[in-house]
């Protein structure tokens, strides 16, 4: 059996504490600096107020001040902290972690290079670990359709486990694999970062599309609810996730898989970026949505932001052309804007030729 340290206490990284204690591992849960009123909560009644249940009874929690005692001993580390957190994640681990040890990410999110190249959160981790001093640890991520409150209910989830090291994806997958928690080891870590993030942006028009079509005149006299709208925006997101990963020179079989359609369906289900979608696609500008959901963990919009700034270099070297892009640019457009205008669907589909 191992010793894990999920380091971050948010929703998901928490969730996680499930498969691994149900398959009789040692789970230490270690707060951020941020996260004192959870870890707080976790070590006075074993109650997680973001999960609104109790944690396996074997889950032992650790404030931000006792970093050393958690982490001593640890045989590999879970990292729950969002995108904004990835950096101060990376430096404090560099001051704690005196050995290499796998890393695997539940984060979502995307950077980019001055040329424009995408870069995984799983690179920008290993980078800003090693810039700060810390040993060189290999990180691996998730991906996968997989709310934090279904894995933390032992519901059925089927994610992918991806690390440039296959044996180091196998070994994680075999960790944490449960009758519940279903995992598939790759070595596909770029397609899988690239589609996990790209879902999220492409997950906010999908809630334009229904707040617009909610409206009043949204729906007919017979009573019929627009879910057309809706429908073609995920089929012309799926299709520029996968053009995107292509386009950038991998494999863009995950696009139509796990973490691109699969985790894009979850997230137009019930998640907090369709919400945000929703708000705006209702009428209410950026500022009001974002004012309603304060608080809450949105990272579509810092994708959105990172594909703005990733264009100009990918355009000028011909990797990508804008007309098979239609979503993005309205995206892009709408964040600029602050307001969500009419979607473009006459420009969707550029491929289908009559
Ligand atoms: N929720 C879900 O169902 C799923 C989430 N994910 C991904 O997992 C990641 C975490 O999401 P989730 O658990 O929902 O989010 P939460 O907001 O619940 O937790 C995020 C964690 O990151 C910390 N954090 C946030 N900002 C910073 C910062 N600037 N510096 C240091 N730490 C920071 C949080 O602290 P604090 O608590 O104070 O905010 C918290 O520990 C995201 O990238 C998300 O896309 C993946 C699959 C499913
Ligand atoms: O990534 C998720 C599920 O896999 C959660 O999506 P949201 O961040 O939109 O809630």
């Amino acid at each position: 059996m191992a010793t894990a340290v999920i380091f971050g206490a948010g929703v998901m990284g928490s969730a996680t504490s499930f498969p691994l204690s149900d398959k009789g591992h040692s789970v230490r849960l270690v707060g951020t600096h941020l996260d004192g009123e959870i870890i707080g909560e976790v070590k006075a009644r074993g109650y997680h107020p973001g999960l609104k249940k109790n944690l396996p009874a074997e889950v032992k929690a650790f404030q931000w001040t006792e970093l050393d005692k958690a982490f001593h001993g640890a045989d590999f580390i879970l990292s729950g902290v969002n995108s904004h957190g990835v950096r101060w994640s990376a430096e404090t681990l560099a001051k704690v972690l005196h050995k290499p040890l796998p890393i695997i990410a539940v984060t979502k999110g995307l950077e980019a290079a001055e040329n424009g190249d995408l870069l995984a959160l799983t690179t920008v981790y290993e980078k800003a670990l090693a810039t700060a001093g810390g040993p060189g640890c290999s990180v691996s991520a998730i991906g996968g359709p997989c709310i934090a409150a279904e894995l933390a209910a032992r519901g059925h989830s089927c994610v992918v486990f991806a690390s440039e090291k296959g044996e180091i994806s196998r070994w994680l997958a075999d960790i944490f694999r449960t009758s519940y928690y279903h995992v598939w080891p790759s070595t596909e870590v770029y397609p899988l970062e690239i589609a996990a993030a790209l879902k999220n942006a492409y997950t906010l028009p999908v809630g334009i599309a229904r707040g617009q079509a909610d409206q009043p005149g949204g729906e007919d006299s017979s009573g019929a609810r627009m879910h057309n709208p809706a429908a073609a925006v995920f089929g012309q997101g799926v299709k520029e996730i996968k053009y995107l990963i292509r386009s950038c020179g991998f494999n863009d079989s995950f696009a139509s898989s796990l973490p691109g359609a699969g985790d894009y369906y979850v997230t137009c289900a019930g998640g907090r970026n369709l919400r945000l979608g929703t708000l705006l696609g209702s009428g209410k500008s950026m500022a009001e949505a974002q004012k309603e959901m304060e608080g809450v963990t949105i990272e579509s919009l810092s994708i959105i932001e990172t594909m703005e700034r990733a264009l100009p270099g990918l355009l000028e070297r011909q990797i990508v052309a804008m007309d098979r892009l239609p979503l993005l640019d309205y995206l892009i457009r709408t964040v600029r804007e602050g307001s969500a205008g009419p979607l473009p669907f006459e420009r969707f589909f550029p491929e289908i030729h009559f």
